[in-house]
């Protein structure tokens, strides 16, 4: 009924070497997104989720046309705020991508339905929609619309939901239409628990489930099959959005440090506006103090490599060369922060020697 779509969606010059980048890395841990981003017009997120649909076949699987996936990712992607350094399309189509990558694991080939890949694709293509470029502790402190809205209770988690359902129900996008209507209930609420999965303050708790997890499989004989009930496979759903929201640091260096340069410039700028309004500012967000290198390591050892350890033994041995990466690369950011320490020291002593000098030449006068 309707024409077809440009293809990814997206309107530019160089699709050819956008398809060829698709050809060789969209399944690849580590794929060029920000290469993505430029070759797709600054379109990442239609780019990606088209390729994604293409290449798992949703388009036939679920009845969906093209035209209407890019009438609602369009959408999607003009609901992410480009302004942010961090929280834009492209981490969006980020997390997306990797997500997609981990859900081919062998170990998990079989564990979970087409609706669940497709809810869980989906949920990582919009859960950051909309993004203001602030924490959730930021929304509350400043009693924002949104804090409001959702009773201090995973405001931006909730927001990112609500945005990306409303924006289903324009008609020319609405995505699930050939669902039925058990199976639209079914991907609503796994998309929900997914995104909500997204808000820090729940990172501890997903992750003690998953240790568990973990144990009672090498228990029962490393298999995964026998997750029957809904609540176990979503933990495991909830936790592999999770690790891929938390996969910078795990991705090739020079992907992790630009991701790097984005979420601080992002932080300090919330610095910046709790500073003008008489806040305390929050942990890594005061652009005079913060110590970059030792944040991530401080990131990395608390946060990432507790959680993606954890995974890594989920999907035994597939996912050992992403954690190797992610130790390395602390490694890199910790031999960064011991070499500013000693530099910092270093011009410290030359003051203290400037200072003698300058005393030992007055005492002589
Ligand atoms: C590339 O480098 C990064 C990417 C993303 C983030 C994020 N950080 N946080 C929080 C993490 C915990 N945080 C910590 N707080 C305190 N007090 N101590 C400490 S020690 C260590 C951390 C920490 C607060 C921010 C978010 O919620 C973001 C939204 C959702 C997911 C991760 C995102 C961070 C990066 O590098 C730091
Ligand atoms: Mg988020």
């Amino acid at each position: 009924r309707w024409p077809l779509p440009p293809k990814f969606g997206v309107e530019t010059p160089r699709l050819a070497e956008l398809s060829d980048l698709f050809d060789s890395g969209l399944d690849q841990w580590g794929v060029d997104i920000f290469l993505v981003d430029e070759l797709a017009c600054h379109k990442p997120l239609c780019a990606v989720v088209y390729a994604i649909f293409e290449k798992r076949d949703f388009f036939n699987k679920f009845h969906i046309h093209p035209s209407v996936l890019v009438n609602y990712f369009s959408q999607v992607e003009q609901h992410y705020k480009q302004e942010n350094p961090y929280h834009n399309a492209i981490h969006a189509a980020d997390v997306t991508q990797s997500t997609h990558v981990l859900l081919n694991a062998p170990s998990i080939a079989n564990v979970f339905t087409e609706l669940e890949i497709l809810a869980s694709i989906f949920a990582c293509a919009i859960h950051d929609v909309n993004h203001p470029g602030v924490t959730n502790q930021f929304l509350i402190n400043t009693e924002s619309e949104l804090a409001i809205m959702y009773n201090d209770m995973s405001v931006l988690e909730n927001h990112h939901c609500a945005v990306a359902f409303k924006l289903l129900q324009e008609p020319s996008s609405n995505l699930f239409a050939s669902l039925d209507d058990i199976q639209r209930r079914q991907l609503r609420k796994m998309v929900i628990d997914m995104v909500l999965a997204t808000d820090m303050s729940k990172h501890m708790s997903l992750l003690a489930d998953l240790k568990t997890m973990v144990e009672t499989k090498k228990v029962s004989g490393g298999c995964l099959l026998k997750l029957d009930n809904y609540s176990e496979k979503m933990q495991i759903m909830q936790n592999m959005v999770h690790c891929a929201d938390l996969s910078n640091p795990a991705k090739p260096l020079p992907l992790s440090t630009h991701w790097v340069t984005r979420v601080m410039e992002e932080f300090f700028n919330q610095g910046d506006r709790e500073k003008a309004l008489g806040l305390p500012v929050s942990p890594m967000c005061c652009r005079e103090t913060a110590n970059v290198e030792k944040s991530q390591v401080s990131f990395i050892d608390f946060i990432v490599h507790p959680l993606w350890e954890a995974w890594t033994e989920l999907v035994h041995p597939d996912a050992e060369h992403i954690l190797n990466t992610l130790e390395q690369n602390r490694d890199h950011y910790c031999e960064l922060s011991a070499a500013k320490e000693a530099e910092s020291v270093k011009e410290v002593d030359e003051e203290h020697l400037d200072e003698a000098e300058r005393q030992q030449s007055d005492s002589k006068r």
